[in-house]
């Protein structure tokens, strides 16, 4: 259903993830205004909203990369604790990689520092179909091999979910629908992946689920195919963000 601002509706499953009056302050600028996500598992959740809404701050918050001025994480059920960040692998702030390095080097210098065997650096090669240019050096490749590259980073371990900030930037209509691709190879075997975007079109046609951030608060959560029954998700997703259909940052 269509939740109006201010209300939330229920998503089903096994939580992965959940926040409960998540926020945090920047001096004295609200950028996380008590979030509650849940994120349930196999599923895509998207995350939307305008540029400066408080995407990639709620995503650092769960990881532990930022402290939250209040409330809770809870991961795979259970309070935030660090052993927990062993099932999620995540790429934030863009694609970093040792330039100099070739696509294998770089993972394994992360493979090292994880424990695994290069059999994993293989797999996740394999899974992003870089096998073939693992060898070059890293700061030759395109955007899209570095998104690649930053995403086979992220599944190295094999992690439960991945969080992805802002995956498609960049990339072009190729590569996005490979990047689909991946990311549906990836819960096909019930893992879940987290992205932040501002995309509304590619996540409405990757994402289960979504939640909207306006302004820092959490404005809809709930299923994607119920977000705009009318299939106007433009007008739905203006109609709460209060922007305009000129905004060409995001586009169907
Ligand atoms: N380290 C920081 N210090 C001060 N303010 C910050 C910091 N990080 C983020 N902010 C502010 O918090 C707000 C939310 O930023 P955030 O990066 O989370 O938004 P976003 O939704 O991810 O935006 P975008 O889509 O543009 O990446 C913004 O007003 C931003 O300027």
């Amino acid at each position: 259903m269509f939740a109006a601002p201010g209300q939330k509706t229920a998503i089903a499953g096994t939580p992965v993830i959940e926040t409960r009056g998540l926020s945090k302050t920047f001096r004295s600028s609200t950028a996380v205004d008590e979030v509650d996500l849940t994120v349930t598992s196999g599923r895509i959740y998207g995350l939307l909203g305008p540029n400066g809404a408080g995407k990639s701050t709620t995503l650092k918050m769960i990881l532990g990369l930022l402290p939250p001025t209040a409330g809770e994480v809870r991961l795979f059920g259970r309070p935030w604790a660090r052993d927990s960040l062993s099932g999620i692998g995540a790429s934030i702030n863009g694609p970093s990689f040792y330039g100099h390095l070739s696509a294998r080097r770089n993972l394994m210098v992360h493979a090292h520092l994880l424990g695994l065997p290069e059999s994993e650096v293989d797999r996740a090669l394999a899974a992003v179909e870089l096998t073939g240019t693992d060898r070059k050096k890293a700061k030759s490749f395109s955007t899209g091999m570095k998104g690649r590259l930053a995403l086979a980073i992220a599944m190295l371990g094999t992690p439960d979910v991945l969080i992805l900030d802002e995956p498609q930037n960049g990339l072009d209509p190729e590569g996005i629908a490979a990047l689909r691709t991946m990311m549906r190879h990836f819960t096909d075997t019930g893992r879940t992946i987290v992205l932040s975007s501002h995309l509304l079109g590619e996540v409405a046609a990757i994402a289960d689920d979504i939640g909207v951030i306006v302004t820092g608060r959490l404005r809809y959560q709930g299923a994607m195919a119920d977000f705009a029954p009318d299939g106007d998700l433009e007008r739905a997703y203006f109609t709460l963000t209060g922007g305009s259909h000129m905004d060409r940052t995001v586009s169907s």
